[in-house]
């Protein structure tokens, strides 16, 4: 873990269930590798996996098992470790390469950006060479056009101890928001190509299909689909992410899925168990046995997993990976705090509107401060932000660089369209709240404005009866320390999947998921009473620009890009920095 870390605090444990073929999965940790220094239950890094895999390999070589780690993208934007340098990312790359990942894939935060779609390729597609997939996914080099794949189409290999024979894939969600140096090819159109049609159709004992992609997408389904068509009866198994959320699920009885979470708070766990090469059991549909574990990423959880302790576990490798990430920290002057936040504030933990919800902060206080345009001020303006634009709670305490790109990594600003009628405006926000989408030349999901995980839940989740001791009849609980039957739960993930409720790896006490919409508003400069403004200026972050025209025209207004300006200088991150400079005290 990395200096000033808080220690993570012992729960009840469940076992990982080891099986012929075992997976460690990562998903969408957004530059997080220093793990979370403020949240005990999720304070390991980078340099601690390095060590945790290094054991749990060394336990399958002994075993004859096979281990196989695993990573489906999202791995920048949203944390200072990656976004606070310039250029982004100068000290990630390094860092996260010090991983030996057997199958990885690039998820949509990887294409953004042009110039990080560049660092993919350039960067992470060579320091995993022969392990990247890219099923559907091209780059356009810059200097000649060329268009290539990102990655080769699909990996063939044989696992070292069992010697399962594996075709694997890495495909990427159907995403349309890429800058215009990579190609997303639709999931559908690419199951067709003559490639995929060859690959599944080559013998194998099982096919492994990596995606950023959520377990419950579509995207999956038809890959699902189309390999099971030709292959009645091989295992398929999936890693998934996007979503941010623990989840599996299971095609039919002899497929799964598994998705791990986000930030680096969850490393996934996947076992199969049974006759796995297929000259064991030819045609015979033999039962196959699957187990998943979501680890809470912490180092008392992977010292109960390894058998070790704090003497025996860290490996020279993990100790210089953190150490890596440390000097990088410094570097980055991440611990600078901009100011005090003088209470911690919910994304979800707590109901919006309220006076613990980041997005009251933000409608309330921040937008109506931030939202000048000096030679308009008088203005009436509506100002509009997406919640999804927020990507983590503000804990009360110092408020750092590092904070800033935690709670806030996009380069998005604030565009606006001047005198709008008013009538016209005030109906935008109702439109862009509203569920399913807009329609338009392309199909806009309205939840893609809010955050991931609203993709999955789609109701609050509220736990009336917080347990108060670890003292559960679950057959699987184990208690961490001999003689300890009661230890009290700690807060965090409750998961329940379609295998169950018993596979987070650490019993916990249930937090609360309120919804949230998929965009706030502020009302600046509205007069204070009389009748309401003939026009407003409508501001919104650009990143929504497309849904806010579209709502413009439904309800009449002929508007198009041409008519989006700028209307602040600076992105919505340093504009909100510069708010907390302002207006919190600089020393807790
Ligand atoms: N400039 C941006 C980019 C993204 N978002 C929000 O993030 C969501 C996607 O997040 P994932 O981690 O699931 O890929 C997207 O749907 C937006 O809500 C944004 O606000 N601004």
């Amino acid at each position: 873990a990395q200096p000033g870390a808080v220690q993570p605090v012992p729960g009840p444990m469940r076992d990982l269930v080891w099986g012929k073929l075992n997976f460690l999965h990562t998903t969408d940790t957004h530059g997080w590798h220093a793990g979370h220094l403020q949240e005990s239950q999720y304070s390991a890094d980078w340099g601690d996996y390095v060590s945790f895999a290094e054991h749990m390999r060394k336990r399958a070589d002994d075993n004859g098992v096979d281990l196989l780690l695993v990573d489906t993208g999202d791995r920048v934007e949203g944390n200072g470790l990656y976004d606070a340098s310039s250029p982004k990312g100068k000290y990630y790359y390094d860092i996260f390469r010090q991983q030996h990942i057997d199958i990885i894939c690039t998820g949509n935060h990887e294409l953004y950006q042009a110039a990080t779609a560049d660092g993919e390729h350039l960067r992470t597609v060579p320091n995993f060479k022969d392990n990247y997939i890219a099923s559907n996914l091209d780059y356009i080099d810059p200097r000649t056009g060329e268009r290539m794949p990102m990655a080769q189409r699909y990996r063939k290999f044989q696992t070292k101890h069992q010697k399962l024979d594996i075709v694997a894939f890495g495909f990427l969600f159907d995403f349309t928001g890429n800058a215009n140096n990579t190609v997303v090819q639709p999931v559908r159109q690419t199951i067709k190509e003559t490639w995929f049609q060859h690959a599944i159709r080559e013998k194998t004992d099982l096919f492994v299909v990596i995606g950023h992609v959520g377990v419950r997408m579509q995207e999956f389904q038809d890959i699902f689909r189309a390999i099971r068509d030709q292959n009645p009866a091989t295992p398929i198994l999936f890693f998934g992410g996007h979503v941010h959320i623990r989840d599996a699920t299971a095609y039919d009885s002899r497929s799964f899925a598994l998705a791990s979470g986000r930030y680096l708070e969850t490393i996934g766990w996947m076992s199969v168990d049974g006759d796995l090469k297929s000259t064991e059991a030819p045609q015979a549909k033999t039962a196959l046995r699957f187990n998943r574990r979501y680890i809470d990423n912490n180092l008392l959880g992977m010292y109960h997993h390894t058998g070790l302790d704090s003497k025996t576990f860290p490996t020279e490798h993990g100790r210089n990976v953190s150490a890596m990430i440390a000097k990088a920290r410094d570097a980055l002057d991440l611990d600078y705090a901009f100011g005090c936040s003088p209470k911690t504030y919910w994304m979800t933990r707590t109901p919006y509107p309220g006076e613990d919800s980041i997005y009251s902060w933000l409608e309330e206080e921040v937008l109506p401060d931030i939202a000048v345009n000096e030679s308009r001020k008088d203005k009436p303006r509506l100002v509009i932000a997406n919640t999804g634009a927020i990507r983590f709670d503000i804990f009360k305490g110092a408020f750092t660089r590092d904070t800033t790109y935690i709670v806030s990594p996009f380069l998005s600003v604030l565009a606006y369209i001047p005198d709008v009628p008013y009538a016209m405006a005030k109906k935008v926000i109702r439109l862009l709240n509203g569920a399913g989408q807009i329609m338009g030349p392309e199909l806009m999901d309205n939840r893609f404005m809010a955050i991931p995980e609203q993709l999955a839940i789609h109701e609050s989740i509220i736990h009336h009866q917080v347990p108060e001791s670890g003292a559960h009849s679950d057959a699987q609980q184990k208690p961490l320390a001999d003689g300890q039957d009661r230890i009290p739960l700690t807060e965090g993930y409750t998961t329940r999947d379609d295998i169950g409720s018993d596979g987070d790896d650490t019993i916990h006490a249930g937090i609360n998921f309120y919804m949230v919409p998929n965009c706030i508003q502020a009302e600046v400069a509205f007069p204070s009473s009389g009748d309401p403004p003939e026009t407003v200026d409508l501001v919104f972050l650009d990143f929504i620009t497309p849904w806010v025209l579209m709502a413009l025209r439904l309800n009449g207004g002929d508007y198009h890009r041409d008519d989006v300006q700028l209307y602040v200088e600076g992105t919505f991150t340093e504009l909100m920095a510069g708010w907390i400079e302002k207006n919190w005290p600089r020393r807790c």
